[in-house]
């Protein structure tokens, strides 16, 4: 099939790729003149394991990129994989996946053929209505509402995690397709077909606005379960209990499962953070206040201070050198957005620390936001000095960490993820146990 990506992020040119690899010819469209040279150069924009590999396979034959819509009219099914960020209220912005929807109904108008149009962007369900309107405006007509229809609109939420995001692409637990016309379905399930003949899994068929409910639900569960063993995390350090042990046992049970149970700093990323503060927003709006939501966000604000708590009760943090080792949001990502550690870094410059903050990706993107901290060009000299390290990012590498501690000025520990190997000459504090 042929198929349009507009949108060439962390999900796009994971999806252009992945679909160019399941054997459709597909166009990556973004308005970033360099993310498409990087494409076309058969380079990731953005790092994320095997997606390099997968787009020097097929750059110049099966995936090809450019910034212009011209191609648009030629497609199968469209997707748009454009960014929804929250407002300061914490509420969705759809402005920018807007315009990309209109300027999509612009090139497919008057094009007299069956043409499906498919949001990847998550978007909470009273949303959608602005999308299919500006879609609409673009062409100039109606969108499809039944078989005789020539544009429809559907919804097809992504549940892959940076870090994993190809692996998570080709093995999904569950594909949803939302849309309210039947040829529009078939067509959506017909993309995934080639998918589902090398990983089966079932096929959820529902319309746009129970689809994109069934994202935030996903999202929405997993970040209060983390929250939830976070808190009860807190409640083990205060009883010097292993908040580890206790989750080890607990995942024991199916009906709880042994995933999403590491506590620590708490979530960070492009989503979780993002999808809680829009469910709550839109729920709010809509008249309910979703209590248990508000309270995982509450928790989850919560971690890094007690990370700086606990350091500061070994250090006095004014004037100190504190290494922050990891600033990606999670091993495995350049990403920064919501990282924990942007808290953890203000916290401590707050109370008149110095920063040398050290990660094997994100450096530079988190330089966009810190440019004045120090960055190190690796653990170890990030850790020469220091009189006390905080432990953001779960790194595999810091795994290996040891003698580099010997480096500090004083060897004091605090590990939001466990991931150091405590030593009897450090000074380890772990958040919840
Ligand atoms: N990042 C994730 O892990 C993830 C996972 C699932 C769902 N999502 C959702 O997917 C959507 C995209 O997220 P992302 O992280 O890939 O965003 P991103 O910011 O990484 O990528 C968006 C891309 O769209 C491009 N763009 C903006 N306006 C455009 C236009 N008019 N035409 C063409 N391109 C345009 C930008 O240049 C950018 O490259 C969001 O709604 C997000 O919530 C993200
Ligand atoms: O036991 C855990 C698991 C995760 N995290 C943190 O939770 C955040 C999110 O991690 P993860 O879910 O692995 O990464 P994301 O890439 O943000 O993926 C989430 O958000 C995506 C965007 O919506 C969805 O597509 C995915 O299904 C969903 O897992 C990170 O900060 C992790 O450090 C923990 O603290 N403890």
């Amino acid at each position: 099939m042929e198929i349009k990506v507009i949108g060439s992020g962390y999900v796009g040119s994971t999806l252009a790729a992945s679909l160019a690899d399941l054997g459709h010819l597909v166009t990556a469209i973004d308005i970033d003149e360099d993310v498409v040279a990087a494409i076309n150069d058969g380079r990731a924009p953005i790092h994320e394991p095997g997606l390099d590999e997968l787009i020097a396979e097929h750059a110049g034959t099966t995936l090809r990129a450019t910034t212009t819509y011209d191609s648009v009219a030629d497609a199968d099914v469209t997707f748009l994989a454009i960014q929804t960020p929250a407002r300061e209220d914490g509420s969705i912005d759809t402005g920018v996946l807007e315009a990309a929807a209109e300027m999509t109904g612009e090139a497919l108008a008057n094009s007299g053929d069956h043409h499906l149009v498919v949001a990847k962007s998550t978007v909470v369900p009273p949303a959608l209505a602005d999308v299919r309107a500006a879609l609409r405006r673009g062409l100039g007509e109606d969108l499809a509402t039944d078989d005789t229809g020539l544009v429809a609109f559907g919804t097809n939420p992504e549940f892959l995690r940076e870090g994993t995001a190809v692996e998570d692409f080709t093995h999904p637990d569950k594909l949803v397709v939302g849309t309210d016309v039947d040829w529009a379905h078939e067509r959506l399930e017909a993309v995934f077909e080639p998918l589902l003949e090398r990983h089966d899994a079932p096929v959820v068929r529902t319309d746009p606005e129970t689809a994109m409910m069934i994202k935030y639900a996903n999202n929405a569960f997993l970040a209060a379960k983390v929250s939830l063993i976070n808190d009860l995390g807190n409640v083990c350090k205060e009883f010097s209990l292993d908040a580890y042990e206790v989750a080890d046992a607990i995942g024991l049970d199916h009906r709880i499962s042994e995933h999403f149970l590491r506590s620590g700093l708490g979530w960070g990323g492009s989503c979780f953070p993002k999808d809680t503060a829009a469910l709550i927003a839109a729920a709010q709006e809509a008249g309910y206040d979703p209590a248990m939501l508000t309270a995982a966000v509450e928790v989850n604000d919560r971690q890094p201070e007690r990370l700086l708590d606990i350091l500061a009760s070994h250090v006095d943090l004014e004037g100190a050198r504190i290494a922050v080792l990891g600033l990606a949001f999670k091993p495995g990502t350049d990403d920064v957005r919501h990282s924990r550690a942007i808290p953890v870094i203000e916290g401590l410059l707050d109370r008149g620390a110095d920063v040398v903050a050290y990660d094997p990706v994100a450096t530079d993107n988190m330089r966009e936001r810190f440019p004045d901290i120090e960055y190190a060009g690796s653990a170890a000299e990030a850790l020469s000095g220091a009189d006390g390290a905080a432990v953001v990012t779960g790194w595999d590498e810091f795994r290996a960490l040891d003698a580099e501690f010997d480096a500090m000025t004083s060897p004091v520990v605090v590990d939001g993820r466990r991931i150091v190997e405590p030593t009897d000459e450090l000074i380890y504090e772990g958040l919840t146990w």
